[in-house]
């Protein structure tokens, strides 16, 4: 049985880890750790590093100004993390990339194997088109989201500009925007509202025609499932830095 902390325990996430994992023999969840203290079936605590009880590893549904301090606590707990937590910073990533010299760390804007098959989709139709056809990303979130763009819109441009010979250059928005559109633009666009839980648009627009490549969740639990197959993963790896590519490629 994989023992589990889960950092954000309290938030919607952390509900849903909590709730898969409590459906699955495979897991347990030992103790939490969130700002937010409110009780719930196992200990919380405020900070990773007042953690007792024994663990295999950390799953992180958080806030980006959280995951340094988690992470140099898991590292003095020589603790794999699994991080899902996006709108981090360059300094914040770098502690990530830091800590992942000695523990394993796995890190994904999106724990879905759909976007990540979507991804895969979107590369391939980047190499054919990217010389005709505009780019642009279209994300839609909830009404409670608090970064933006989302992490997997960010994922889905880095991934396409892997693959071009001419590198797009973001452009978030085109408001005050008062000249054409360049060529080497990728546009990313953000829409919340509602309980959208998480759509994807990348849209290739051609001369007289428009290829649309999507993912829609439909439920948060494919990120649930998608976190505890990461840890699954994640506790049987050597230090390093870990992707959906590896979790994938791994079967
Ligand atoms: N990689 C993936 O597949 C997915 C990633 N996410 C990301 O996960 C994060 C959390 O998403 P939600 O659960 O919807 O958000 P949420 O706001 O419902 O939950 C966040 C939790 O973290 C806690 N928190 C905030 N600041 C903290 C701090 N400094 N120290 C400790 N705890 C703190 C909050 O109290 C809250 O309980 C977001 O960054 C979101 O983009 C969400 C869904 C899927
Ligand atoms: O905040 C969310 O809800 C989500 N955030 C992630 C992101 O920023 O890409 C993943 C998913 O789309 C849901």
């Amino acid at each position: 049985m994989i023992r589990i902390i889960i950092h954000g325990c309290n938030g919607k996430m952390g509900k849903v880890i909590t709730k898969l994992a409590a459906e699955n023999p495979d897991f347990k969840v030992v103790a939490g750790v969130d700002k937010n203290t409110s009780p719930l079936d196992f200990p919380v605590y405020s900070d990773l590093k007042d953690v007792k009880e024994e663990a295999d590893v950390v799953i992180d549904f958080s806030y980006h100004e959280a995951v340094p301090n988690l992470v140099k606590a898991a590292l003095q707990k020589k603790l794999p993390v699994v991080i899902a937590t996006t709108g981090l910073s360059e300094e914040e990533l770098k502690v990530i990339e830091e800590a992942s010299k000695e523990i394993p760390i796995f890190k994904s804007a999106n724990m879905s194997l759909g976007v990540n098959i979507l991804i895969n989709l979107v590369k391939e139709a980047a190499k054919i088109l990217q010389q005709d056809f505009d780019i642009e990303i279209i994300e839609k979130h909830h009404n409670m989201k608090k970064d933006a763009p989302s992490g997997t819109a960010l994922m889905i441009a880095d991934s396409i500009n892997q693959v071009l010979n001419d590198k797009k250059e973001y452009v978030y928005g085109r408001h005050t925007k008062t000249e054409q559109r360049k060529p080497n633009e990728l546009g990313i666009h953000a829409v919340r509202g509602g309980t959208i839980v998480g759509e994807h648009q990348v849209i290739f627009a051609g001369h007289d025609e428009v290829i649309t490549i999507s993912h829609s969740a439909q439920s948060r639990e494919i990120f649930g499932y998608g976190a505890l197959q990461a840890a699954k993963f994640i506790i049987n790896q050597k230090p390093g830095l870990y992707t959906m590519e590896d979790l994938v490629k791994k079967g």
